[in-house]
């Protein structure tokens, strides 16, 4: 849950491995470099059950990679990897702390694709997502929530270039991935300056 003056931001695609994963950490890397990422709550999520615990599409990490943007999205792996002596945390997220020293240092984290939560509908300021579909069924899950919270919009809406789709990429080419990422770039920008 954001802190009362924290806001917070569920990026939303059908896998949550191409799109989404893009979004989060490009808008991260903005409200980082802008002194404003401990104001936010910063997530992304799937529509679908396609590809959860998946890390993100091999594609999208290059096109990040290339353009210098950490991917986040810290999964259980990054504490089964470093093996704890404990079983403490077990099944936990990694302490926000040693996920900031990650982040300082910008240190690629693994992601695992999550679907959206009914808490999620109650809990963020803003579910923004890429297309008419996700749209659709994330309105669909409204309908069994009392009292949504979020926002739910595209995030093609706040494109200065009014590119209001982002296109899945999937059966797309590194060109596609690209296209996701420079609308991202212009959308995330605009969001968090018209949300500074
Ligand atoms: N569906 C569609 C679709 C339609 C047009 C363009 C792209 C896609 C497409 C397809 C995917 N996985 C292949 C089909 C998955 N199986 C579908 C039947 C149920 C069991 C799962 C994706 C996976 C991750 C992220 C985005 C994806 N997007």
């Amino acid at each position: 849950m954001a802190t009362s003056s924290g806001k917070s931001v569920l990026f939303v695609c059908l896998g949550n491995i191409c799109r989404s994963p893009i979004a989060e950490a490009v808008f991260r890397k903005m409200a980082t470099d802008s002194g404003e990422v401990n104001n936010w709550r910063i997530d992304s999520a799937a529509t679908s059950t396609y590809e959860i615990g998946n890390p993100p599409d091999y594609r999208g990490q290059a096109c990040m990679r290339k353009h210098g943007v950490p991917m986040r999205h810290v999964a259980r792996q990054w504490v089964i990897d470093s093996g704890a002596v404990s079983d403490w945390n077990t099944g936990s997220s990694p302490d926000t702390r040693a996920l900031a020293c990650l982040r300082k240092h910008s240190i690629e984290t693994d992601h695992s694709a999550r679907q959206v939560t009914k808490e999620d509908f109650l809990s963020f300021d803003y579910m923004l997502c890429m297309d008419e579909s996700n749209l659709r069924d994330l309105n669909r899950k409204t309908n069994s929530v009392k009292n949504c919270k979020a926002k739910i919009e595209l995030l093609g809406k706040y494109d200065p270039q009014k590119q209001l789709i982002i296109q899945d990429p999937y059966y797309g080419s590194e060109e596609d991935f690209e296209k996701v990422y420079e609308q991202c770039l212009r959308c995330c920008k605009a969001f968090l300056e018209s949300h500074s």
